[in-house]
């Protein structure tokens, strides 16, 4: 099973003590895939320790850092679903919680600021770097455990992040009462959940007339849309940075969609085409995904908040370099070259 050696623990405790913040790591363009792999448990400090979450719920430190530690070794190194994308996933929450003042606004209390943060650490622990219908189509284990409730993977990530949390000395949540604790918890079951993108795309049009009405403080559906909203706003936060960010990142998912066609063809199945490295054409796949699911969806989160509106730009942005790189990329497919070399 995992193990946390205590020297890490003290030795990111010590990065901790003596660290401030990087320069302008609160501000939406900052990319978090910057940060050295052995600094990122020490700044997941930093970042909670800046809203105050350290204080507010009495984090121990040393708790605190176990909990990172092994939510860290709970990743694998897929090529996109492994500890960088849980880390960027939870700065981006931190830079929604500070840049859009979501808890002194009173869009959300402090309580699921803090659940948030911790679910976008643990929404893709122990990922495969398959998708929840090839578990289903494979008969993995994991979909014998849950296919009958749907978002497969999704309710793997919540049981590893349990796990990690009723490991001793990682309970993060033991300064908190017992009723707080079982509504944190119940808030990260369903942030995790709510990270599926099937699940996402039942609830957007809620989200969009939510977005169309204003938000009304005194509704508890708008306070969980928005929370669902800022879930998928940080799982997609890549598409935000800048072109080299959104082009790389897609270079990552697509090496996995590929590995997973190039299995479901070994076993038989014929894959989907943005799985099939041999039909999938990369940016009118990006182009689709953008129009669809991201841009939409930082719509929503900038007609909520003026201050958002950089988000939808670059998201805007960077399906334009798609576009453009489709119509160079198709001159070039048509003359027998099909990798994203030519991009570079
Ligand atoms: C760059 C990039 N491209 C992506 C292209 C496609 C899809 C994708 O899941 N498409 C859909 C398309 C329809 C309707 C639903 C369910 C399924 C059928 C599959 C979604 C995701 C992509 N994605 C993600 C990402 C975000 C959350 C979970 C998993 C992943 Cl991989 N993060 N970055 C990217
Ligand atoms: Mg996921
Ligand atoms: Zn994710």
């Amino acid at each position: 099973h995992m193990k946390v050696h205590p020297d890490d623990v003290t030795r990111v405790l010590n990065c901790a003590r003596g660290h401030d913040l990087m320069l302008e790591i609160d501000r939406f363009y900052f990319s978090p895939r910057k940060v050295e792999e052995s600094e990122c448990v020490c700044y997941c400090l930093l970042m909670f320790d800046d809203l105050g979450m350290v204080q507010q719920w009495q984090l121990k430190k040393d708790t605190l850092t176990r909990f990172l530690l092994f939510v860290k070794k709970g990743y694998r190194d897929a090529p996109y679903h492994n500890w960088y994308h849980a880390f960027s996933v939870f700065h981006f929450s931190y830079l929604v919680i500070k840049n859009l003042h979501l808890v002194e606004r009173g869009y959300i209390s402090s309580l699921e600021a803090l659940a948030l943060m911790v679910s976008c650490l643990c929404h893709d622990l122990d990922h495969r770097g398959t998708t929840n219908s090839f578990q289903m189509q494979s008969g993995t284990e994991l979909a014998s455990l849950y296919s009958s409730e749907g978002s497969v993977m999704e309710r793997h990530h919540l049981a590893q992040a349990l796990c990690i949390l009723n490991t001793d000395g990682c309970n993060i949540f033991d300064g908190l009462s017992s009723e707080q604790y079982s509504r944190c918890l119940d808030l990260i079951r369903d942030l995790i959940l709510a990270t599926d993108l099937a699940h996402h795309i039942r609830l957007v049009q809620d989200q969009e007339k939510m977005a169309a009405e204003g938000f009304d403080f005194h509704n508890s559906q708008h306070n969980q849309l928005l929370l669902f909203l800022l879930m998928t706003c940080c799982d997609l936060s890549d598409q935000t940075k800048d072109w080299k960010v959104s082009r790389t990142t897609a270079d990552l998912v697509y090496q996995e969609f590929f590995s997973q066609g190039d299995l479901e063809k070994a076993m038989g199945n014929a894959p989907l085409e943005m799985m099939d490295r041999e039909k999938a054409r990369i940016p009118d796949l990006q182009i689709q995904f953008l129009s669809h699911i991201v841009c939409p969806v930082f719509k929503i989160l900038a007609q909520l908040f003026p201050e958002a509106d950089c988000l939808l730009q670059s998201t805007l942005k960077n399906r334009h370099c798609w576009e453009q790189a489709s119509a160079f990329f198709a001159r070039r497919w048509e003359s027998g070259h099909s990798s994203l070399d030519i991009l570079r």
